[in-house]
């Protein structure tokens, strides 16, 4: 069990399983996974474009197309996710375009995010600050997101999604708009914040250098169908 920043009370992390996950469309079989990911571990997924990877993330966090056909269970620390919304599944996702919103200052996009039982602005406000300092960007509260820089961008965005204290992470080629030296600096502090919060987290690249950054398992789908 963990405490995660931005909340004041625990939250409970634990194992992520996906436990006979099957996915298909239009009568054809897309994937098929079993996976159980522990706290802290990072599980990569590979595969051909159009194999299914950020469509099994949609499946955990609870926002797939209902076009696809679903068998089997996301469980939480052993609580079954399956049928909870994807505004109750506390899942912290990451997508290539960090997705900042443009009408809020870039502390206005942290304080948004923070869990809302951290009460008061002041007590927001020191956190949001604190969560910017953390990431080398102090003194960035009232910038615009536009102004930011795209590594910049990629932290806020981290930041932005670790206040809301997840229980797990989804991380759709979050890398993959860096170049080379932003890349390995940035998925460093992904995953090291992820190990530190002790996160389960999957990670969906077709980069191999990610793959071997995140140090875990890696799980490759797909293949069968495309060859
Ligand atoms: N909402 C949807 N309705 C119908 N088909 C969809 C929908 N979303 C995705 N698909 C199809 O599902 C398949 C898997 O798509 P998905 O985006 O998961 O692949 P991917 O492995 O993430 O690909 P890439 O590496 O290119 O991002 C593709 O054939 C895609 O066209």
């Amino acid at each position: 069990m963990q405490e995660n920043a931005g909340s004041k009370s625990p939250i409970k992390t634990g194992c992520l399983t996906l436990s006979e996950v099957t996915i298909g469309l239009g009568g054809r079989a897309l994937l098929a996974i079993s996976a159980t990911i522990a706290p802290g571990e990072v599980l990569t997924i590979m595969g051909p474009s159009g194999s299914g990877k950020s469509t099994l993330l949609a499946f955990a966090g609870g926002f797939l197309d209902p076009a696809f056909d679903v068998s089997g269970r996301i469980l939480i620390d052993g609580k079954d996710l399956t049928a909870v919304p994807a505004n109750r599944r506390h899942a912290g996702i990451l997508f290539q375009d960090p997705l900042l919103f443009p009408h809020l200052s870039v502390g206005g996009n942290i304080v948004f995010a923070i869990a809302p039982d951290v009460k008061g602005r002041g007590a927001r406000r020191r956190l949001a600050d604190a969560a910017l300092d953390e990431v080398g960007l102090a003194g960035f509260f009232d910038r615009d997101p536009d102004t930011l820089s795209g590594g910049q961008k990629a932290r806020v965005a981290l930041q932005r999604v670790l206040v809301s204290a997840p229980r797990f992470l989804l991380l759709d080629e979050p890398f993959s708009n860096l170049d080379a030296a932003l890349r390995q600096q940035t998925r460093e502090l992904v995953f090291s914040k992820a190990r530190a919060a002790g996160l389960p987290t999957i990670l969906v690249t077709h980069d191999s250098a990610d793959a071997e950054a995140a140090g875990g398992r890696v799980i490759e789908i797909g293949m069968e169908e495309q060859a």
